[in-house]
Protein backbone atom coordinates (compact mmCIF):
# COMPACT_ATOMS: atom_id res chain seq x y z
CA UNK A 1 0.00 0.00 0.00
CA UNK A 2 1.56 3.25 -0.99
CA UNK A 3 1.03 6.68 0.65
CA UNK A 4 0.84 9.37 -2.08
CA UNK A 5 0.99 13.14 -0.74
CA UNK A 6 -0.68 15.82 -2.06
CA UNK A 7 0.28 19.50 -2.23
CA UNK A 8 -2.29 21.50 -2.11
CA UNK A 9 -3.15 24.99 -1.28
CA UNK A 10 0.83 25.92 -0.76
CA UNK A 11 3.36 28.24 -2.06
CA UNK A 12 6.59 26.70 -3.77
CA UNK A 13 8.84 27.01 -0.59
CA UNK A 14 6.40 25.14 1.27
CA UNK A 15 6.03 22.52 -1.36
CA UNK A 16 9.57 22.16 -1.36
CA UNK A 17 9.84 22.60 2.62
CA UNK A 18 7.52 19.45 2.89
CA UNK A 19 8.83 17.28 0.47
CA UNK A 20 12.13 17.80 2.25
CA UNK A 21 10.57 16.73 5.58
CA UNK A 22 8.37 13.58 4.65
CA UNK A 23 10.13 12.12 1.61
CA UNK A 24 11.35 9.10 3.64
CA UNK A 25 7.83 8.17 4.25
CA UNK A 26 5.96 8.99 1.48
CA UNK A 27 5.97 6.47 -1.98
CA UNK A 28 4.12 9.25 -4.53
CA UNK A 29 4.10 12.73 -4.59
CA UNK A 30 1.24 14.63 -5.92
CA UNK A 31 1.24 18.30 -7.45
CA UNK A 32 -2.20 19.67 -6.78
CA UNK A 33 -4.47 21.09 -9.51
CA UNK A 34 -4.13 24.47 -7.35
CA UNK A 35 -0.70 24.32 -7.16
CA UNK A 36 -0.43 23.20 -10.94
CA UNK A 37 -2.58 26.63 -11.54
CA UNK A 38 -0.08 28.72 -9.89
CA UNK A 39 3.11 27.39 -10.76
CA UNK A 40 2.29 25.89 -13.98
CA UNK A 41 4.48 22.56 -15.25
CA UNK A 42 8.16 24.13 -13.94
CA UNK A 43 6.96 23.26 -10.14
CA UNK A 44 6.60 19.45 -11.83
CA UNK A 45 9.59 19.73 -13.57
CA UNK A 46 11.54 20.95 -10.92
CA UNK A 47 10.06 18.33 -8.31
CA UNK A 48 10.52 15.33 -10.72
CA UNK A 49 14.25 17.16 -10.84
CA UNK A 50 14.99 17.23 -7.65
CA UNK A 51 12.56 13.78 -6.34
CA UNK A 52 13.64 11.53 -9.35
CA UNK A 53 12.48 7.59 -7.39
CA UNK A 54 9.37 9.33 -6.05
CA UNK A 55 6.48 8.15 -8.29
CA UNK A 56 4.95 12.24 -9.42
CA UNK A 57 1.43 12.68 -10.08
CA UNK A 58 -0.03 15.66 -11.75
CA UNK A 59 -3.02 16.64 -10.55
CA UNK A 60 -4.45 18.02 -13.89
CA UNK A 61 -7.91 17.27 -13.40
CA UNK A 62 -8.07 16.79 -16.81
CA UNK A 63 -11.88 17.35 -18.67
CA UNK A 64 -11.61 18.29 -22.20
CA UNK A 65 -8.22 18.78 -24.57
CA UNK A 66 -6.97 15.38 -22.86
CA UNK A 67 -4.04 14.94 -25.68
CA UNK A 68 -2.70 18.21 -24.92
CA UNK A 69 -2.86 18.28 -21.21
CA UNK A 70 -1.38 14.71 -20.82
CA UNK A 71 1.74 15.50 -23.01
CA UNK A 72 2.14 18.93 -21.31
CA UNK A 73 2.41 16.96 -18.08
CA UNK A 74 4.58 13.62 -19.29
CA UNK A 75 7.17 16.11 -20.92
CA UNK A 76 7.44 18.33 -17.68
CA UNK A 77 8.12 14.71 -16.14
CA UNK A 78 4.94 13.48 -14.34
CA UNK A 79 4.71 9.28 -14.09
CA UNK A 80 0.48 10.06 -13.70
CA UNK A 81 -1.74 12.44 -14.44
CA UNK A 82 -5.35 13.02 -13.46
CA UNK A 83 -8.43 12.71 -15.60
CA UNK A 84 -11.87 13.75 -14.37
CA UNK A 85 -14.36 10.53 -14.58
CA UNK A 86 -16.94 12.14 -16.02
CA UNK A 87 -15.03 13.59 -19.11
CA UNK A 88 -16.02 12.26 -22.62
CA UNK A 89 -14.35 8.79 -23.55
CA UNK A 90 -12.70 10.52 -26.15
CA UNK A 91 -10.79 12.36 -23.69
CA UNK A 92 -9.57 9.88 -21.54
CA UNK A 93 -8.66 7.40 -24.43
CA UNK A 94 -6.45 10.62 -25.94
CA UNK A 95 -4.77 10.65 -22.62
CA UNK A 96 -4.46 6.55 -21.99
CA UNK A 97 -2.67 6.52 -25.80
CA UNK A 98 -0.44 9.45 -24.49
CA UNK A 99 0.57 7.77 -21.37
CA UNK A 100 0.92 4.53 -23.18
CA UNK A 101 3.56 6.13 -25.48
CA UNK A 102 5.13 7.77 -22.64
CA UNK A 103 4.76 5.02 -20.96
CA UNK A 104 3.07 6.42 -17.96
CA UNK A 105 -0.22 6.25 -16.17
CA UNK A 106 -3.41 7.90 -15.92
CA UNK A 107 -5.25 8.17 -13.09
CA UNK A 108 -9.63 8.79 -13.07
CA UNK A 109 -10.54 10.56 -10.52
CA UNK A 110 -14.22 9.46 -9.28
CA UNK A 111 -15.00 12.27 -8.04
CA UNK A 112 -19.23 12.90 -7.90
CA UNK A 113 -19.12 10.00 -10.00
CA UNK A 114 -21.68 7.02 -8.38
CA UNK A 115 -22.87 5.08 -10.89
CA UNK A 116 -21.22 1.78 -11.54
CA UNK A 117 -22.18 2.02 -15.00
CA UNK A 118 -19.73 4.74 -15.66
CA UNK A 119 -16.93 2.19 -13.87
CA UNK A 120 -17.48 0.01 -16.76
CA UNK A 121 -17.53 2.20 -19.56
CA UNK A 122 -14.02 3.37 -17.79
CA UNK A 123 -12.53 -0.28 -17.83
CA UNK A 124 -14.33 -0.70 -21.43
CA UNK A 125 -11.79 2.77 -22.66
CA UNK A 126 -9.01 0.96 -20.87
CA UNK A 127 -8.93 2.75 -17.84
CA UNK A 128 -6.89 0.33 -14.79
CA UNK A 129 -6.30 3.08 -11.96
CA UNK A 130 -9.03 5.13 -10.10
CA UNK A 131 -9.12 7.14 -7.69
CA UNK A 132 -11.87 7.06 -5.00
CA UNK A 133 -12.61 11.11 -4.12
CA UNK A 134 -14.45 12.71 -1.38
CA UNK A 135 -13.91 16.50 -2.07
CA UNK A 136 -12.44 19.33 -0.26
CA UNK A 137 -15.91 20.66 -0.17
CA UNK A 138 -18.04 17.89 0.79
CA UNK A 139 -15.97 17.25 3.69
CA UNK A 140 -17.20 20.47 5.31
CA UNK A 141 -20.78 19.22 5.50
CA UNK A 142 -18.91 15.70 7.01
CA UNK A 143 -16.23 13.30 6.59
CA UNK A 144 -15.92 10.61 3.85
CA UNK A 145 -17.51 7.30 4.66
CA UNK A 146 -16.17 4.11 3.45
CA UNK A 147 -18.88 2.93 1.58
CA UNK A 148 -16.93 4.82 -1.37
CA UNK A 149 -15.35 1.63 -1.62
CA UNK A 150 -18.64 -0.16 -3.10
CA UNK A 151 -18.32 1.66 -6.65
CA UNK A 152 -14.74 -0.18 -7.23
CA UNK A 153 -15.65 -3.76 -5.30
CA UNK A 154 -14.94 -6.77 -8.15
CA UNK A 155 -13.96 -3.57 -10.57
CA UNK A 156 -10.28 -5.33 -10.77
CA UNK A 157 -9.02 -1.49 -10.61
CA UNK A 158 -5.89 -0.12 -8.74
CA UNK A 159 -7.66 1.79 -6.12
CA UNK A 160 -6.56 5.05 -4.82
CA UNK A 161 -8.96 6.92 -2.24
CA UNK A 162 -8.72 10.59 -1.44
CA UNK A 163 -10.60 13.26 0.77
CA UNK A 164 -9.86 14.38 4.04
CA UNK A 165 -7.84 10.72 5.35
CA UNK A 166 -6.73 11.47 8.64
CA UNK A 167 -5.09 9.25 11.70
CA UNK A 168 -8.00 8.40 13.40
CA UNK A 169 -10.33 7.25 9.60
CA UNK A 170 -7.22 5.82 8.19
CA UNK A 171 -7.87 2.01 9.98
CA UNK A 172 -11.12 1.98 8.20
CA UNK A 173 -9.91 3.22 4.65
CA UNK A 174 -6.56 1.12 5.13
CA UNK A 175 -9.79 -2.25 5.96
CA UNK A 176 -10.63 -1.60 2.80
CA UNK A 177 -7.40 -2.75 0.96
CA UNK A 178 -6.89 0.19 -1.30
CA UNK A 179 -3.58 0.42 -3.43
CA UNK A 180 -2.56 3.79 -2.67
CA UNK A 181 -3.73 5.99 -0.19
CA UNK A 182 -3.19 10.02 -0.85
CA UNK A 183 -3.03 12.00 2.06
CA UNK A 184 -2.96 15.70 2.04
CA UNK A 185 -3.91 18.25 4.73
CA UNK A 186 -3.51 15.75 7.62
CA UNK A 187 0.25 15.96 6.58
CA UNK A 188 0.27 18.88 5.17
CA UNK A 189 -0.79 21.03 8.25
CA UNK A 190 0.91 19.20 10.94
CA UNK A 191 2.41 20.53 13.78
CA UNK A 192 5.15 18.07 12.55
CA UNK A 193 5.11 16.91 9.10
CA UNK A 194 7.61 14.34 9.42
CA UNK A 195 6.21 12.59 12.09
CA UNK A 196 2.64 12.84 10.60
CA UNK A 197 3.76 11.28 7.36
CA UNK A 198 6.07 8.67 9.50
CA UNK A 199 3.36 7.54 11.11
CA UNK A 200 0.42 7.17 8.48
CA UNK A 201 2.57 5.24 6.67
CA UNK A 202 3.10 3.19 9.72
CA UNK A 203 -0.39 2.38 9.50
CA UNK A 204 -0.39 1.33 6.04
CA UNK A 205 -0.26 -2.43 4.80
CA UNK A 206 3.05 -3.44 3.88
CA UNK A 207 3.48 -4.10 0.05
CA UNK A 208 5.04 -7.06 -0.74
CA UNK A 209 8.30 -6.13 -1.80
CA UNK A 210 8.58 -4.36 1.65
CA UNK A 211 9.15 -7.55 3.24
O1 LIG B 1 -7.44 16.32 -4.92
C1 LIG B 1 -7.58 16.88 -3.88
C2 LIG B 1 -8.66 17.89 -3.68
O2 LIG B 1 -9.47 17.95 -4.82
C3 LIG B 1 -8.13 19.29 -3.41
O3 LIG B 1 -7.56 19.84 -4.59
C4 LIG B 1 -6.66 16.57 -2.73
O4 LIG B 1 -5.38 16.33 -3.21
C5 LIG B 1 -7.11 15.34 -1.97
O5 LIG B 1 -8.44 15.52 -1.55
C6 LIG B 1 -6.23 15.06 -0.76
O6 LIG B 1 -6.18 16.15 0.12
P1 LIG B 1 -6.89 16.15 1.58
O7 LIG B 1 -8.36 16.03 1.35
O8 LIG B 1 -6.49 17.45 2.20
O9 LIG B 1 -6.32 14.97 2.33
Amino acid sequence: MKLQLALDRLERQQCFRLLEETKDHIDWIEVGTGVIKEYGMSIVREIKQRYPNHTLVADMKTCDAGKHEARQAFEAGADVVTVMAFAADETIKDMLFEADSYGKQVMADLLNVSEKRRLDELKEAGVTLVSLHYGKDMQKEKDMSADLFDLVKGGGFTVSVAGGIKESTLPEIVANKPDIVIVGSAITSAEDPANASFKLKGMLTPDEEDH
